[in-house]
């Protein structure tokens, strides 16, 4: 399955493999390239040549075949392939809800952070595999590969709380993950 399922959803069994961390049956699969994310990293000059040059998959998200609709609790894993641009670590877009809603992410493979900003404070959460990062309501929420391995963690969110990628464009995050001697360092957003 490739689609999400059309309501009422009967009850599903969903298979996951813990070693590629994929789920069976799946839903919508997303890729999302460098290309696809303009205006994000602080380096446009080496954005824009990356997303003109070999446009490289930052991430993809397989959601399972939950909808994304009111009532709903769908689920997705999102795996962020390794590496920076300009030295800031591949990341997703970001994003506040919409319809203020928590979310859980639970880190399955590699290391990334989840990063979190309302607008005045920022948090960082350090994400493993075994660690759930809770996503209050209000906090525009983004995540970040800080490893050299697949950053890959599960999603699940109410299906109502849709995605507003504009705030972050309007807001920024509070901060950014640049690399540094030790791995990674926070740095504040305008000044990267
Ligand atoms: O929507 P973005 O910011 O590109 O990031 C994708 C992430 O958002 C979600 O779609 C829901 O928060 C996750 O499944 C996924 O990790």
């Amino acid at each position: 399955m490739t689609a999400f399922a059309t309501p009422p959803i009967s009850p599903l069994r969903i298979s996951f493999d813990p070693a590629t961390a994929t789920i069976e049956p799946t839903g919508p699969i997303l890729t999302r390239r460098m290309s696809d994310l303009e205006g994000l990293f602080a380096d446009q000059t080496e954005w824009r040549r990356s997303a003109s040059g070999d446009d490289p998959v930052v991430y993809t998200v397989t959601s399972s075949p939950v909808p994304e609709l009111d009532r709903e609790l769908p689920q997705s894993i999102t795996t962020i392939l390794p590496g920076d641009c300009g030295g800031e670590f591949h990341m997703t877009k970001g994003h506040q809800h919409p319809d203020p809603q928590g979310e859980i992410y639970l880190g399955l493979t590699g290391v990334g952070g989840l990063l979190l900003f309302d607008g005045e404070r920022t948090e960082w959460i350090d994400m493993a595999p075994g660690v759930i990062g809770y996503i209050p309501p209000h906090w525009a929420h983004r995540s970040v590969n800080v490893g050299d391995e697949p950053y890959r963690f599960l999603a699940v969110y109410p299906g109502r709380a849709g995605h507003d990628y504009q705030w972050v464009l309007d807001h920024g995050m509070g901060a950014r993950a640049l690399r540094s001697p030790n791995g990674y360092e926070l740095a504040p957003y305008e000044s990267a």
